[in-house]
């Protein structure tokens, strides 16, 4: 089992699927889980606020680790899963293989700035700020629960793959 975490941006959903297709291994994203039960990521937050949201991640997660058949999966999590000490947990528990993917905001920006921006409801016009003060709350979670990290910056999503495969055999 092997968690892709770090912050809106990053790559976890688009390079966690390209890893899993790399390596074989199948895919789920917290994410589309939800949106799968309930409704897009951006109108739940809306309609039930964040910390509906924010249970319902926590009870998808666990979902999905107690109903993995294998160990052969790649599971890319929203990048505010970390927030809640039970999830930290939860993931500890069921992996040696906590990725972070960390990136700079100016590498965040550049790549939430080709992506559809109203998918991600806690982003607001002014994306460095917001970044920036999420990043900071954030960076420690990130790295205290990580058992690898990759500096994305400056790598492509082809290489990025590439990076988390050396990783992982190291
Ligand atoms: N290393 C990268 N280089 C270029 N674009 C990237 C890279 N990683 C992600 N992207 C792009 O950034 C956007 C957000 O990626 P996504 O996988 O949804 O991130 P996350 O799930 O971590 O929020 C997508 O449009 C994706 O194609
Ligand atoms: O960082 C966050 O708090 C969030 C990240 C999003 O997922 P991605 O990290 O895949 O964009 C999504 O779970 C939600 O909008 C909240
Ligand atoms: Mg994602």
């Amino acid at each position: 089992m092997i968690f892709l975490i770090g912050m809106m941006g990053s790559g976890k959903s688009t390079v966690g699927r390209e890893l899993a297709k790399a390596l074989d291994y199948s895919f789920i994203d917290t994410d589309s889980v939800i949106e799968d039960r309930y409704m897009k990521i951006h109108k739940l937050i809306k309609r039930e606020g964040i910390d509906v949201f924010r249970d319902i991640e926590n009870q998808v997660l666990k979902d999905i680790v107690a109903t993995s058949l294998s160990q052969k999966i790649i599971i890319a999590t929203g990048g505010g899963i970390i927030l809640r000490r039970e999830n930290r947990e939860v993931i500890e528990k069921s992996s040696k293989k906590i990725i972070y993917l960390k990136n700079s905001i100016d590498s965040l920006i550049r790549h939430l700035q080709s992506d559809n921006l109203s998918k991600r409801p806690l982003l607001n016009t002014d994306l460095n700020n917001t970044l920036t003060h999420l990043l900071s709350e954030r960076s420690e979670l990130y790295e205290g629960l990580a058992t690898f990290t990759i500096t994305c910056d400056h790598l492509n999503k082809k290489a990025l793959v590439e990076q988390i495969k050396q990783s992982l055999l190291a």
